[in-house]
């Protein structure tokens, strides 16, 4: 496997502190491209736009809160058509390939970057990628044409299939050169960014003339910069479905405990959006925010105040959250996916034994506990009318992207304006739920359970660590380092 971080950031500079961050192209490569008309502008669907075209200056903020002395900031170059194109429609030769775990949406985006290509560009010839990665050199292509890919968008997964772990760049680059594609489309979380990013620069470094857009794909939402990935909301709204049955079965019997585990290896959005979005959830346990089970303000206790104030009780928590709590209690070999992530235990599993335990000790009150793991269910889904439409912008973001030369970029949402993001960008870390930021406060003011925290600690550490911190508004910051440090702190 391949490891990131030999590209040089193309940062422009301007007044006032504006950075542009900008992305590669084939351009700064290979001299002396020939460059073409956009067909687009022939298109009668869109030759009525005014404006259709992107202005090449056009760039788009990270940060849109500001303050009256603030400079400018970071900027991504905005996504979208170009007049001019860096390839003929018939020369053409493009390939999707979806990696990692499942997300409601993918095949949405495949048929997305098939139709746009060819309806918008006049492309007849993409190549889908079997069986993610290791595909490239191990299995048969599938040719993907407008009819093919029809009625794709109907169904859960990715018609393509998906692997983890097989990424060998040379064969995959070998692979791509032999074939003759010049466009190469991945869809995938930050593992497969990773990869993307290293194929880019083994393709720059052969000097070949082939675009690589990535399309960031992940349930969890932890890629950072965008402002949500597709999935997410699907797989929020089918949790509802678990969370709703573990309120009915806990309210129908004295003291009922449901206890619903949802996905979310290192980033807790899944639990808390669903939490919020229910209103029938008392606890939330995420990755981000420690907790601890016994002893005054711990969760023993607050089950037990609830269920005496409402007579039943629901739990969300999310796969990764008490990890460590677990892996105290159940002293077990570290193991890892084909991809290198750790293989998490089921904590879901462990706690509801840990509450049952707990309760029958103590004998002060009996319960009854219904564990529900809808895990696979929330992402097995066919993507829901608003995952819909953000797929077919992503698609044709990166459609217009990759068509007007520019290379080695994820596309994705910053600020509502889609935008051409550098891999450097998006591989650099993980985005996590900020829980001294105001959406978690609302979390807590919702379920109004115990932050498991004390305030001191966290005031204390921010003031001790991260003097200009503005963990407070949580927009896309780069603050995770002193997060962790409040975090590891108050365990
Ligand atoms: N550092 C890396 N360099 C090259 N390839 C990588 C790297 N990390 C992961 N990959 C490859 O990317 C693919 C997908 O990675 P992974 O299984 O971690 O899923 P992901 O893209 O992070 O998606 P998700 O976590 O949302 O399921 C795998 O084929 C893996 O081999
Ligand atoms: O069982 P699989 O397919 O490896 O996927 C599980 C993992 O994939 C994710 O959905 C995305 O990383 C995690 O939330 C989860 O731990
Ligand atoms: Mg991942």
């Amino acid at each position: 496997m391949g490891t990131a971080g030999n590209v040089q950031p193309k940062i422009v500079t301007g007044d006032a502190g504006y950075v542009l961050e900008d992305v590669p192209h084939l351009a700064d490569y290979i001299p002396d491209l020939p460059t073409y008309p956009n067909p687009l502008q022939d298109n009668a669907a869109y030759s009525v736009v005014k404006q259709y075209f992107v202005n090449d200056d056009d760039s788009v903020a990270q940060k849109i809160v500001v303050h009256k002395s603030s400079p400018r900031g970071t900027h991504f170059r905005r996504a979208g058509p170009r007049q001019k194109v860096y390839f003929e429609s018939d020369e053409v030769h493009a390939c999707i390939v979806t990696c990692g775990g499942l997300c409601p949406g993918l095949n949405t985006v495949i048929r997305e970057i098939v139709c746009g290509l060819n309806h918008m560009y006049g492309v007849n010839r993409v190549l889908g990628i079997a069986g993610g990665y290791r595909g490239f050199y191990s299995q048969n292509t599938i040719s993907l044409t407008p009819k093919v890919v029809n009625d794709i968008h109907k169904r859960g997964g990715t018609i393509l299939g998906t692997s983890r772990g097989g990424h060998d760049t040379s064969k995959i680059v070998d692979s791509i050169q032999d074939r003759g594609i010049n466009q190469v489309y991945i869809i995938g979380g930050d593992g497969t960014q990773r990869g993307a990013s290293v194929i880019f620069e083994e393709i720059q470094r052969r000097g070949l003339r082939v675009a690589v857009a990535g399309i960031p794909k992940t349930i969890d939402n932890d890629i950072p910069v965008i402002d949500k990935s597709f999935g997410f909301d699907t797989a929020v709204e089918e949790a509802q479905r678990a969370i709703n049955a573990a309120h009915v079965e806990s309210e129908s019997i004295e003291n009922g405990i449901g206890v619903v585990k949802l996905m979310g290896r290192y980033s807790g959005f899944i639990a808390m959006h669903a939490t919020l979005a229910s209103r029938d959830v008392d606890c939330c346990l995420i990755p981000e925010s420690p907790f601890y089970l016994e002893g005054p303000g711990g969760l023993f206790e607050f089950i037990e105040k609830r269920l005496k104030e409402n007579g039943h009780m629901v739990i969300v928590m999310a796969e990764g959250a008490g990890q460590e709590l677990l892996s105290e209690s159940m002293r077990s070999a570290d193991r890892q996916d084909p991809s290198g992530n750790k293989l998490l235990q089921d904590v879901g599993l462990w706690i509801s034994q840990k509450i049952r335990d707990h309760f029958s000790r103590s004998k002060r009150m009996g319960i009854t506990l219904k564990y529900i793991d809808p895990t696979y269910m929330i992402r097995a889904v066919p993507s829901n009318a608003s995952d819909n439409v953000y797929c077919t912008l992503l698609a044709q973001s990166a459609v217009h992207g990759a068509m007007a030369g520019y290379t080695g970029f994820t596309v994705g949402p910053v600020n509502g304006r889609h935008s051409y993001i550098p891999f450097y960008r998006i591989i650099e870390r993980q985005n996590k739920v900020v829980i001294t930021d105001r959406m978690w406060a609302r979390l807590l003011s919702s379920t109004n359970q115990p932050s498991f925290l004390s305030p001191t600690d966290i005031i204390e550490d921010k003031k001790e660590e991260a003097p200009q911190s503005q963990l407070l508004n949580g927009e896309n910051g780069r603050d995770d380092e002193a997060l962790e440090k409040v975090i590891s702190n108050t365990c």
